[in-house]
């Protein structure tokens, strides 16, 4: 169980978030929404104990802020927005940091063990065929899906994701929603992540905590949330209407003579 009370954080001494609570169970996933500057990355890294805060991050009874580094490790697995990456290695050495957190010292061995559980984690996003191609020869996308795979190499109770989807494409973006659901639900893990697409947070949440200007105006079911009139308000226009519209078009009856096909 992942349990905010009374939090509060920010940077250089001025508070960003105010007052957050909320509670995550366990074989439950959790979006938070919200328009660009509210918070929402702020949110992850308080939980991911990246930035100081006031009132409490508890995770199974414990204060993130009193967790070891390694021990934190295993409980909290971050994915954050990926931009560019510097370092020339594999694709299997990538995700075998993921199991920095269960290694005895600094130079030691990958064990058999953890080996089994780097591959798996490969397969799981479906780069196992190039699991020895260098990082920096990847395509935005194919990079998304070595960091998520890290993340589940390092096998954590919850697992934080700042906008995990933006570099993919449709299918993609749906098989690693999939892919994570699976993950809460065989393992009876917690996902909390950030989402623009409110589309996709339709599809995927179990739950979805709104913020503005750093504190909640809204916290519970996807479909009831995503209703509340507030939501025009918070991200200026007629959501609903704007997504209706839309529909209306992909249900347009296609007209031939206008289609170019090769
Ligand atoms: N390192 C930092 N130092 C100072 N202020 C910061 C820092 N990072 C973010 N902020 C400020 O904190 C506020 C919240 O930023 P945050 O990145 O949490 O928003 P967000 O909701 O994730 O935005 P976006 O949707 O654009 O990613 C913003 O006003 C931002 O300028």
């Amino acid at each position: 169980m992942l349990e905010v009370k009374n939090l509060y954080s920010g940077y250089d001494g001025k508070d960003i978030l105010k007052d957050i609570n909320f509670k995550v169970k366990n074989g439950e996933n959790l979006c938070i929404v919200g328009p660009n500057g509210c918070g929402k990355s702020t949110l992850l890294k308080s939980i991911a104990n990246l930035l100081e805060h006031r009132g409490s991050v508890i995770i199974d009874g414990k204060e993130v802020s009193s967790m070891d580094k390694k021990s934190f490790a295993r409980k909290v697995g971050l994915m954050s927005q990926i931009t560019q990456i510097y370092f020339p290695y594999t694709i299997y050495d990538t995700v075998s940091l993921g199991r920095y957190a269960y290694s005895k010292g600094a130079l030691s061995k990958l064990s058999k063990e953890d080996d089994k559980i780097i591959l798996e984690s490969i397969e799981k996003v479906g780069l196992l065929d190039i699991k020895d191609k260098m990082i920096t020869e990847l395509s935005g996308g194919q990079i998304q899906r070595v960091f998520l795979a890290r993340v589940f190499a390092q096998d954590p109770d919850i697992i934080l994701l700042d906008e995990p989807t933006n570099h993919l494409d449709l299918k993609n973006q749906i098989d690693l929603l999939e892919n994570l659901k699976e993950w809460i639900s065989v393992n009876n893990k917690i996902v909390v992540g950030v989402l623009h697409d409110l589309n996709l947070v339709q599809y995927f949440a179990d739950n979805v905590l709104m913020l503005k200007d750093g504190e909640i105006v809204a916290y519970g079911d996807p479909q009831e949330v995503l209703n509340d009139p507030i939501l025009d308000d918070l991200y200026g226009i007629d959501i609903k209407g704007f997504m209706t519209e839309i529909l209306r078009k992909w249900d347009t009856p296609i007209d031939n003579k206008k289609r170019i096909v090769k």
